[in-house]
């Protein structure tokens, strides 16, 4: 397989550490020395190292250590020192173990044998300019205590640049939890596969900026272990790109583009429809619907003057009392409900779950849903179903999985396994589940931690969903697409703007040059 083809597919991979260790298992049985893959590693570390110090204009005049643990994570530190030595850096090792595995053992005495200065005593850390964690990797199985926690913890408390290698030093490899206390990387550069840590929202405070440093696995064996179609998937540039209904087809005219209804918005909650619906303009969705209380129509139609906006009646309060009675809901592809519905609007959820055709439910709609038995109401439906709950409104749908469960992905594979529609547990790492796949949205940003960014994802996601079912594709990976789009019209946004100057409204105006800067890539 080419080179460039191989390293986007396997960006796609994630493992877990018992997969990792199966694969690794296969490639030394195959007959590679653990000693020889562990130089080919370091190498590839190393090569990286040179780029990252100069980025830190990092010279040999500068002091670097390097911590070393016990296992064949140290065993890599111990090489990325030796190297680094050789090339003229001044290099401290510090290790605070005393039985190391025999392979970093004999690196260790190496070390020492061409005088490189190696200590136990954490002081020789305080002059460093840079850290390199070689503490644990995907071999850490339990709370990190005594010495070594006191270690990290005085680490931390430097405040220095650390390059964590495979994992910062205390993160768990699946759930991303702090075993004890844990390295504080600012880069982890994560060795062979991505590791399932990288893809939760738990540990990404430790880890920093992820980097994956892949070291020729073989395909075969990655697939002999975690199967053709693997259960966890990393979403990638690519795969949500394919599946963009582009280009158009020539012939189109505005109903084979798509007709999306959003029912959302109050007279407390007006901004949250118009959220929905420009996220929704930037899908390129041929026909767009909004229904709202008749008090905010005025508002809608001013701000999203190519949409139909249909008045309904309302509460006292100014919540959707229920749809106009003309209303044909066989018209529509794709519904989408919620976004600043109010609690109030429990007749017009219970309605819009009889419907036939996908429906996309959100915000108040999944407060609403909560009350009744949310897996009876899903799982009863026969069309694409798909729910966008953040963590917290996930707890309130279903409390029965999170008894029993901590790992976000696990929860949302078995939320979707019981209920047959599609989840977006929504976070920093966003997740897909449906009944047989996860997909992990990797890249994202802090600046959509912000009111409206939800409305915004939800209205984009209705918009793309009605070509994808009138090609009758399945709607999976379009969801993947849209949750895709969405943090990257947020990163750019932020990197235009800084991380605060991402409210809602800006990053609608985001999207599509979010997608035209992947595009021209392409192209
Ligand atoms: N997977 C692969 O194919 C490769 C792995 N390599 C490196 O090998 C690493 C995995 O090596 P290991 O399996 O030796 O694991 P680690 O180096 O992560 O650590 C395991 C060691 O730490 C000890 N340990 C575990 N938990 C502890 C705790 N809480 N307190 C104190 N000691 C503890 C264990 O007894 C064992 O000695 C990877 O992270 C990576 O850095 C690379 O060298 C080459 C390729
Ligand atoms: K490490």
């Amino acid at each position: 397989m080419n080179a460039k083809i191989r390293s986007k597919k396997i960006q796609q991979i994630v493992v877990t550490a018992e997969q990792m260790r199966n694969i690794e298992e296969r490639i030394f049985s195959a007959g590679i020395p653990v000693a020889a893959l562990m130089e080919k590693v370091a190498g590839k570390i190393n090569h990286r190292l040179q780029t990252l110090f100069s980025e830190k204009s990092i010279t040999s005049a500068d002091k670097i250590g390097i911590l070393v643990g016990p296992g064949h994570n140290g065993g890599d530190g111990l090489v990325v020192a030796r190297e680094l030595y050789f090339l003229g850096y001044n290099i401290v090792i510090y290790s605070p173990i005393s039985k190391p595995k025999e392979l970093t053992e004999s690196h260790a005495k190496y070390a020492i044998s061409l005088g490189i200065n190696f200590s136990s005593n954490i002081k020789e850390l305080y002059d460093c300019d840079i850290l390199i964690d070689g503490l644990f990797g995907f071999g850490l199985e339990r709370e990190i205590t005594g010495k070594i926690a006191n270690a990290i913890n005085i680490i931390n408390n430097l405040n220095k640049f650390v390059i964590s290698i495979d994992l910062p030093s205390g993160i768990h490899t699946d759930t991303g939890e702090i075993l004890g206390t844990a390295i504080r990387a600012n880069i982890t550069l994560c060795l062979g596969l991505w590791k399932q840590a990288f893809l939760q929202d738990t540990g990404l405070d430790y880890i920093g900026r992820a980097e994956l440093i892949d070291f020729d696995i073989p395909r075969a064996d990655i697939n002999a272990v975690i199967g053709e179609y693997p259960i966890l998937n990393r979403i990638t540039q690519d795969t949500a790109i394919n599946s963009l209904p582009l280009p158009r087809p020539a012939n189109h005219h505005k109903y084979k583009n798509g007709y999306l209804l959003i029912i959302a918005g109050s007279k407390q909650y007006t901004g949250a429809a118009i959220l929905a619906g420009l996220g929704a303009r930037a899908s390129g969705v041929g026909m767009l619907s909004i229904a709202v209380p008749n008090s905010i129509k005025p508002l809608l139609s001013l701000q999203l003057p190519e949409s139909l906006i249909i008045g309904c009646p309302e509460t006292e309060n100014g919540a959707i009392l229920e749809l106009p009675e003309d209303i044909d809901l066989n018209r529509y592809q794709t519904i989408v409900c919620g976004p600043g519905l109010t609690i109030e609007a429990e007749a017009i959820v219970e309605r819009i779950l009889t419907a036939n055709c996908a429906i996309i439910l959100d915000a108040d709609a999944l407060n609403i849903l909560a009350k009744l038995n949310p897996v009876l109401a899903l799982s009863s439906r026969k069309f694409p179903t798909i729910i966008t709950p953040h963590f917290g409104e996930f707890k309130r749908l279903f409390p029965e999985l999170i008894a029993l469960e901590k790992n976000q992905i696990i929860l949302a594979k078995q939320a979707a396994e019981l209920t047959g529609a599609i989840i977006v547990l929504k976070g920093a790492r966003t997740c897909v589940a449906t009944p047989n796949q996860v997909w992990i949205n990797p890249d994202s940003t802090p600046a959509l931690g912000r009111g409206g960014s939800g409305d915004v994802l939800t209205g984009l996601l209705g918009g793309l969903l009605p070509p994808v079912i009138l090609a009758e594709k399945p709607v999976e990976l379009i969801v993947n697409t849209a949750v895709w789009w969405h943090s990257q019209a947020g990163i750019l946004a932020a990197t235009e703007r800084t991380e605060l100057g991402v409210d809602a409204y800006t990053l609608t105006q985001y999207l599509i040059p979010a997608l035209t800067q992947f595009l021209k890539t392409i192209n």
